[in-house]
């Protein structure tokens, strides 16, 4: 089966500025994969290009099957499209809302989309509450019942639950993996990295630039990044010690732990050897946090980009 998203050099520059630079990205139907990267490494810029909304530079691709230059109004028809910023009406209720979008999509079964997206979302209860009131949680709740209105078979998610309280965002999770059960096929960017392993693929870009794509295994694995925690009264010390010792690409305290990173093993061994005796310090290597792997592959991009 061709890829929901297939895209190959995708360029985008702003005044002369290079925002997106030869990005190549695909997602199987039915994944949920999750964009991430530093602000401003161009992941909402990709996002646009891919539904419709801006016009590469450079590269190509499709989208649903669709090119995403040249049939860019189709593809706007037929994915769902959340953005960061809440751009509902805060003065119309929930159902009013729905009504509304249900409307600008001219949906022959209206009202009973609507009242499928209530009662899908769990929002039948709130329906007549204005947007404008609703906190956070319930406003993105929303804002995807808005977006799945119209049955699209891709949603592009951006930073959809930026600012949100664990639980609401964990039930906004829960909601897109039942979505991505039936079917559905879902790029959604984030920060959080709870929310990066909750997907079945991840993309990390930086610069414009895709570093890292594939499973969190493999994105962890391909890495080569190796790491010790330290654990004990002290850490801050040997955190601020070990700091830009040959060996010690990254080294950072976690509450009362330490991670410590670098690519050659040998040469983090040695840096930290001098903390291991005497120090009332209990060192183990670990399996590298995503996170771990993040912060090294941004060093990275900015060492090449320097
Ligand atoms: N219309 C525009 N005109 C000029 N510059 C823009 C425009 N849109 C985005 N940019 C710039 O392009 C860069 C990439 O922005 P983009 O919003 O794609 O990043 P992002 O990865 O989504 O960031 P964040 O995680 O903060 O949302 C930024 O430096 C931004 O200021």
């Amino acid at each position: 089966m061709a890829p929901v998203i297939d895209a190959r050099g995708l360029v985008k520059r702003f005044g002369g500025r290079t925002v997106v630079d030869g990005l190549t990205i695909r997602v199987e139907q039915g994944q949920i994969c999750g964009f991430l990267g530093p602000n401003g490494s161009g992941k909402t810029t990709t996002i646009r290009m891919l539904c419709g909304l801006l016009t590469p530079d450079a590269g190509s691709g499709t989208c649903l099957g669709l090119d995403i230059v040249r049939d860019a109004r189709a593809i706007k028809r037929q994915v769902g499209y959340m953005t960061q910023r809440f751009s509902l009406y805060e003065d119309l209720s929930i159902e009013e809302n729905l009504d509304f979008v249900a409307r600008l999509y001219a949906l022959p079964r209206r009202r009973e989309q609507v009242a499928q997206a209530l009662d899908r979302l769990g929002l039948r209860g709130r329906k007549d509450q204005l947007a404008g009131t609703l906190s956070g949680g319930w406003k993105q709740r929303l804002a995807l019942a808005a977006c799945i209105l119209h049955e699209p078979k891709l949603l592009l998610l951006d930073e959809p639950t930026a600012g949100v309280d664990p639980k609401a965002r964990r039930e906004f999770w829960d909601e897109i993996h039942g979505l991505a059960a039936a079917g559905m096929t879902v790029l959604v960017s984030t920060h959080y990295m709870d929310e990066a392993e909750r997907c079945h693929r991840i993309a990390y870009i930086a610069y414009g630039r895709l570093l890292a794509e594939g499973t969190i295994a493999e994105v962890v694995e391909r890495s080569g990044l190796v790491t010790w925690k330290a654990e004990g009264r002290g850490v801050d010390e040997a955190a601020r010690a070990l700091q830009g010792r040959p060996g010690v690409e990254m080294v950072a305290p976690f509450g009362a732990t330490l991670h410590a990173s670098g690519t050659d093993a040998a040469a983090l061994e040695a840096a930290i050897a001098p903390w291991r005796e005497g120090r009332g310090l209990s060192w183990e290597r670990i399996e590298p946090t995503l996170e771990d792997v993040f912060i090294h592959l941004m060093a990275e991009a900015r060492n090449d980009a320097a």
